[in-house]
């Protein structure tokens, strides 16, 4: 609070600090009749506080009073998320301020805040402001690195002024929130709420760079930022675009001279004189940006005697709220300024119409008029459109669209600034058309009186580098600032496009699915397919219907002939002779009811003896699987049993051929004096040798023929088991389509048990007419209704036939 009081007063303004619900009513018609304005900071909460928040938004709306919300630490609790929302929802809030984490959480939105600190870019919450602004039609403030004013019909400007120092010092949005206030009590009224917002970051943002440069930490720069706002000086920045000069003399008793003078403008060494004026005063104007303005002045009535002051001043820059709003308008692409037309100089009915300045064209509308009808409209060509400034007035321009008479139109704008605005804003889309880059630096980096020579040492010291650096710094700053935000914005676009993609290609898979399953079941009709069962369904629902309506016309037949009564004479008359008809027809009803019956449990008799059949195959199968398994282990045994042998042979033959090996030595050593007994042993050892190779040979062969069975086998083996495991599985769901069988069936039964339980029991009561009438009554009834029924199910199943035909 004290830092918001200290701030307003160093600025200029009157603060006064309030919360008590007993003085707020007098306090806010002391603001009402001075034209002030209300700030609200929920940063010091509790019930009495909330209280006398509310009244005074309740009594800001009720008197008129402009009022500013500062939703402090919205999100951090919920009891200032509520007090906030509930404000609003008051009414009449003209400028809601925080940072970008209160603004979603205002919003609904989560906006993480830590404790009373952002935690989140600005821009994260634009479409948090755009929503909040539309709903309390209030303009709402994103502070940050780039703070957003956004208005309620969605428009957007910011500004990137400002120091990252000035989050280290504590209140700095709270001040920011009572400068919007106080801007929104000053602003001249043709100025809007967000403009009186947008001016006010950029006058603290200002304040807080100038504040900077000589503040070693947050503790100097929150002192530093009082003295700036104290202090601020557009002119200390610059000279603007904004000005006025002046040329006065005095003689040496101190008489005002009467001056005659000439004004001309210089960039570089290059000079123009500005025509039309002669007299000592100048408003520079936009087309004074980047120029010095020389005066040269004589004294009136000594125009020879006392010769010629000159004197030069600038150059000139563009004031930074023109600035900024330029830099808005441009990076918009288009905007509309209402200007007053005068058809010539003393026109008595001057018409107030609309210039619409797009990248692409100009136009001038009448606002009320049909569109395209009451409009003329120039594209940029080389000369054209062009913009002349009135010389002396402030506010007057000329607006040639083509060299034709009938399109230069004589204006005066709103304002000086809204003047400057239509000037440079048509100038720099016509430049940007048609003036290439190259020819802007060559022009800017070479001395315009001799075209192709470079700068002269002068003319580099006139530019102020240092400046130039900076801006084009800043710029730089802000318009990545900007790609960033764009490039976020595409890539959430992406993301959701990639997942929109998948749930698409998901959907189309699951239709798809859908699709060939209806295609099945629709096309094997002849299968019994659905499309078959719907059509048995409507066939069966026909039958019935006919059916029923016979047996509804008979039933009439005899309700009419039991009405006519018995004969005169009390003897069997038509009516009793009808009645033993009706339980002549009953009784074959019963029969035939019996009879269905008795096919029903018949048929629950076959399809028991079917299972049984099934149980049967399955038992059988069963066996032959185990038959299997036992097979298999017989088979491993005798596999294990022929390696085992081959392992002997093995064995048999390596000691044989050990054996041989020996002999074959002991003969090589000895050789030439072989005995005939040696060489007899020798060739038994052969021949017992060769005797075991044949042996081995043959059962290798029949250890293959083996392993080669064995593996048919296998084979065999397993192919069936998988048919058996197949056959099981159909049966075992053969075996539920059946039980679900006989459970209809079995329902079936009992319906018509309990009805043949009826129809028997109306038969037995002959002698109770009324009765029997009123049951006939029903019945006939309830046959209506089950054919009208049966109808509605025909006609929604061939409903659904024909849209399953159309999908197929
Ligand atoms: N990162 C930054 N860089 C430059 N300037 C900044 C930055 N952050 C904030 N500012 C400046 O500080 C001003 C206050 O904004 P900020 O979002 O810090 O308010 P706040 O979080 O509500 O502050 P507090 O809770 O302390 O009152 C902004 O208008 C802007 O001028
Ligand atoms: C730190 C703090 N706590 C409540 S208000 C406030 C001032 C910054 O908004």
């Amino acid at each position: 609070m004290d830092f918001m009081a200290n701030g307003l007063l160093a600025l200029g303004a009157s603060p006064a600090m309030v919360h008590a619900v007993e003085e707020l009513e007098q306090a806010i018609s002391v603001v009402a009749d001075l034209h002030g304005a209300v700030s609200i900071n929920i940063g010091t909460l509790d019930p009495k506080w909330i209280e006398s928040f509310k009244f005074a938004a309740r009594t800001c709306k009720a008197k008129g009073v402009p009022w500013v919300l500062d939703p402090v630490a919205a999100g951090f609790t919920s009891l200032r998320t509520t007090t906030a929302t509930e404000l609003l929802d008051i009414g009449g809030c003209s400028v809601l301020r925080g940072n970008a984490s209160e603004i979603m959480a205002v919003a609904g939105t989560t906006g993480d805040a830590k404790g009373v600190d952002s935690t989140k870019g600005s821009d994260a919450a634009l479409k948090a402001a755009k929503g909040l602004a539309a709903k309390y039609k209030c303009v709402v403030c994103i502070s940050g690195a780039l703070d957003f004013v956004v208005t309620p019909s969605g428009q957007v400007s910011s500004c990137a002024h400002g120091v990252e120092m000035l989050t280290k010092i504590t209140a700095a949005g709270c001040l920011v929130s009572s400068i919007i206030a106080a801007f929104l009590a000053a602003k001249p009224r043709d100025f809007s709420d967000a403009e009186a917002a947008l001016y006010a970051f950029i006058y603290f943002g200002i304040c807080s760079e100038a504040a900077s440069q000589n503040s070693q930490g947050p503790g100097s720069l929150r002192l530093n930022l009082i003295d700036q706002l104290y202090n601020f000086d557009l002119e200390q920045l610059g000279l603007c675009q904004t000005g006025v000069l002046v040329a006065s003399a005095r003689s040496a008793d101190g008489r005002t001279l009467p001056l005659v003078c000439r004004w001309l403008r210089r960039i570089g060494s290059h000079t123009v004189e500005i025509p039309g004026i002669s007299s000592s005063m100048y408003h520079a104007s936009a087309d004074d940006v980047g120029m010095q303005i020389i005066c040269l002045a004589e004294v009136e009535q000594h125009r020879s005697a006392m010769g010629i002051a000159q004197s030069c001043i600038g150059p000139f820059e563009l004031d930074p709220i023109t600035r900024m709003s330029l830099e808005n308008i441009v990076s918009s692409g288009a905007s509309r300024f209402p200007v007053r037309h005068f058809r010539d100089q003393n026109d008595p009915h001057p018409r107030d119409l609309q210039i619409h300045v797009t990248q692409d064209h100009v136009k001038v509308v009448h606002p009320g008029a049909e569109r395209g009808s009451n409009e003329v409209l120039a594209p940029y060509s080389a000369d054209f459109p062009k913009v002349i400034i009135h010389p002396t007035d402030t506010c007057k321009f000329r607006l040639e669209l083509s060299e034709e008479q009938d399109k230069v139109f004589h204006f005066v704008a709103l304002s000086r600034t809204s003047r400057d605005l239509i000037a440079l804003l048509i100038r720099t889309f016509h430049a940007r058309q048609y003036v290439a880059t190259s020819f802007v630096l060559s022009r800017l980096y070479q001395d315009p009186a001799r075209p192709g020579a470079p700068l002269t040492t002068t003319l580099v010291q006139d530019f102020d580098l240092q400046r130039l650096a900076d801006r084009l710094g800043k710029e730089l700053d802000r318009t990545v600032g900007q790609l960033e935000a764009v490039e976020r914005v595409v890539r959430t676009s992406n993301n959701e496009k990639r997942e929109l993609q998948a749930q698409l290609s998901e959907t189309i898979g699951s239709y798809t699915e859908a699709i060939e399953q209806l295609h099945q079941q629709l096309a094997p009709a002849a299968k019994g397919g659905v499309a078959a069962a719907l059509q048995l369904q409507i066939h069966d629902g026909r039958a019935l219907h006919s059916k029923l309506q016979l047996e509804l016309q008979e039933l009439r037949q005899r309700l009419d002939e039991e009405q006519r009564g018995t004969g005169p004479d009390g003897t069997d008359g038509p009516a009793a002779q009808m009645r033993a008809r009706t339980i002549e027809a009953y009784r074959a009803e019963i029969a035939k009811l019996r009879a269905q019956i008795s096919a029903l449990a018949g048929s629950e008799k076959q399809h028991s003896e079917r299972d049984s059949t099934r149980a049967e195959e399955l038992r059988r199968l069963r066996g032959d699987v185990d038959s299997l398994s036992r097979e298999k282990e017989g088979l491993e045994r005798m596999v294990a049993e022929g390696a085992k042998s081959k392992d002997d042979l093995i064995e048999n033959f390596l000691y044989a051929k050990g054996c041989l090996d020996k002999l074959q030595l002991a003969c090589i050593e000895k050789s030439p004096a072989c005995s005939p007994e040696h060489e007899r042993q020798v060739a038994q050892l052969r021949e017992t040798y060769n005797q075991v190779v044949d042996e081995r040979n043959r059962l290798m062969i029949r250890v293959e023929a083996l392993d080669k069975d064995r593996e048919k086998q296998k084979q065999f083996r397993e192919s069936t088991l998988e048919k058996a495991t197949q056959a099981n599985a159909r049966l075992l769901e053969e075996r539920d389509k059946l039980e679900k069988e006989k459970a209809r069936v079995s329902t079936l039964y009992q319906q018509t048990m309990a009805m043949l339980a009826h129809s028997a029991a109306s038969a037995d009561y002959e002698a109770e007419d009324e009765a029997v009438l009123q049951a006939l009554r029903e019945e006939v009834a309830k046959k209506r209704e089950l054919v009208q029924k049966k109808e509605q199910e025909g006609e929604s199943l061939r409903q659904r036939l024909k849209k399953l035909a159309m999908a197929g």
